[in-house]
């Protein structure tokens, strides 16, 4: 199965390298890493535990099949075959041209090379290359595996074909490619990061604030506002009524006041260095990197599942994302209605799937059944539905955040106004997790009355019905 799957070679497998390759391992890319780093088959381990952890509880759906990660030896192996790569080793130019040298000479010639520099413009990156317009940045932010932005920046002399291959894959395994129109240094979002990290350098070393009070102040407030609505659209609502034109007028001129430090930077001093690191340390010093970096990456699942649901921001991207993923329920003796994570938000205070969740499950599931009959988005919008009038639940075992979840449904009678469905959730294991049942009715929507269904959704109801009635079915003491 997995070699007729697309490879990515990403070069340099440290925070930033092993995220990309764990981000297109999940979309169902084989990846081939190339890192000389002796200590790099842990570490990229470590990071897809994490990403396995955190990238599938953004779906309602199951992420694709997982590539295969192959270490390899030399930069050469990496790139052969591979249509994408991915460099990311320090930031140091001279060495990043030397890898690009290494890449040029085994790689397709069209093949897409982006670079994760936080700084670099692609002309410098493509400084002395055989192909300098397929070369141009692609800068992520931590963790790749979750945050969806790449900067995409072409050089001068563009390859556009190459550099539009790039944006399409990029899009394929749920990143935001945007186009960055003109190369500077450092693009679009690490001149703000820059901005505000310089600021906050002179707070400490003024005494004004401790690195915790600066966190503090930046995540219960314009934090919260910048996820969400970014700076315009927030400023714009800052005007009130009078809008965008009023709040310049009010607040602009206080940008000429000698308010911020911004191009100055603290001389980075020992003492400095460690007022902050120790500071830091109080902070955050009792939970590892794996430790804050799992915390992070939950704190990220659940809030992207919230504007998710608002189709808002980073959330709308994740949905539209899900509907490329979006696969037939699977048909078989049973059907298979639910594959799928339990994402961190559902759990509750004992640690697992809280029960309104099993509800949404075995929901989801009837809402699929529904749908196989032609049940549809548009046959609802006709006018007419099935409402559930009657339900059970049974909690077999405990579910944890994390965990895939599958669930096989059965219809135990479909006739006239009436579809009745059973449903099994299990684990990959075949653990039985929970059943779950609903009687639903159909429904003429503008009287709110129950109805016969239309004949196409009636015969396939009862087809159905038919096909199922000579499985396995549940014992009496399962149902309702
Ligand atoms: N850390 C961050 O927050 C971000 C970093 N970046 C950019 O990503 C790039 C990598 O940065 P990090 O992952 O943070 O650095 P890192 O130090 O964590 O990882 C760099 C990796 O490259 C490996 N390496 C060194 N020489 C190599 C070579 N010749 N061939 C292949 N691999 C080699 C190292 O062993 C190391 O594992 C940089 O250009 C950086 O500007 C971009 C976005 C965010
Ligand atoms: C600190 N940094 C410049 C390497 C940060 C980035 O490039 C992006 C990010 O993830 O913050």
């Amino acid at each position: 199965m997995s070699s007729a799957k697309k490879t990515a070679a990403i070069i340099g497998g440290g925070v930033i390298g092993g995220a990309w390759a764990a981000r297109f391992l999940l979309n169902g890319w084989d990846v081939r890493l190339f890192d000389p780093d002796p200590e790099a088959e842990r570490k990229m381990s470590e990071v897809l535990g994490n990403a396995r952890h955190a990238l599938p509880m953004l779906y309602e759906i199951a992420l694709p099949e997982e590539g295969t990660l192959t270490h390899v030896a030399t930069i050469s192996e990496a790139v052969a075959g591979a249509v994408y790569i991915q460099e990311s080793v320090p930031e140091r130019l001279d060495l990043k041209h030397k890898v690009f040298a290494k890449i040029e000479a085994s790689a397709a010639m069209k093949t897409p090379v982006g670079s994760s520099t936080s700084g670099f413009k692609p002309s410098e990156l493509s400084e002395g290359a055989k192909h300098p317009g397929r070369i141009f940045v692609a800068h992520p932010f931590n963790p790749v595996y979750l945050l969806p932005l790449i900067e995409v920046v072409p050089g001068p002399g563009a390859d556009e074909a190459a550099v539009g291959a790039a944006e399409a894959i990029l899009k394929s395994v749920g990143l935001y490619p945007l186009r960055v129109r003109a190369e500077i240094d450092a693009h679009i979002a690490d001149r703000f990061l820059e901005a505000v990290w310089r600021e906050a350098l002179w707070l400490v070393k003024d005494g004004v604030a401790t690195t915790e009070e600066i966190d503090n102040a930046i995540r219960y407030g314009f934090g919260l506002r910048w996820a969400q609505m970014g700076l315009f659209e927030t400023y714009r609502i800052a005007g009130g009524e009078a809008g965008m034109a009023h709040f310049i007028a009010q607040f602009g001129p206080a940008l000429k006041w000698p308010w911020t430090k911004l191009m100055d930077v603290p001389e980075l001093t020992d003492d400095l260095i460690k007022q902050i690191a120790d500071q830091s340390d109080t902070q955050s010093g009792a939970l590892t990197i794996r430790e804050l970096e799992r915390l992070r990456d939950n704190n990220l699942v659940a809030m992207m599942r919230a504007l998710k649901q608002q189709g808002a921001a980073a959330g709308k991207l994740i949905a539209e994302h899900e509907e490329t993923l979006a696969r037939p329920a699977a048909e078989g003796a049973l059907v298979r209605t639910i594959d799928r994570t339990v994402p961190v938000d559902w759990t509750d205070y004992n640690g697992h799937m809280n029960e309104s969740r099993y509800g949404q499950v075995f929901s989801d599931a009837a809402d699929a059944m529904m749908r196989l009959v032609g049940a549809d988005p548009a046959y609802i919008e006709s006018g007419k539905s099935y409402f559930t009038v009657d339900s059970r639940i049974r909690y077999l075992n405990e579910t944890l955040a994390g965990q895939r979840i599958l669930v096989d449904s059965q219809v135990l009678e479909g006739k006239g106004k009436k579809y009745r469905v059973f449903h099994r959730m299990k684990n990959e294991a075949g653990e039985e997790l929970a059943t779950g049942e609903q009687l639903m009715i159909h429904v003429d929507l503008t009287t709110r009355r129950s109805s016969v269904p239309d004949d196409a959704v009636l015969q396939k109801v009862e087809a159905l019905a038919a096909a199922h009635a000579v499985l396995p079915q549940p014992d009496e003491r399962e149902l309702l």
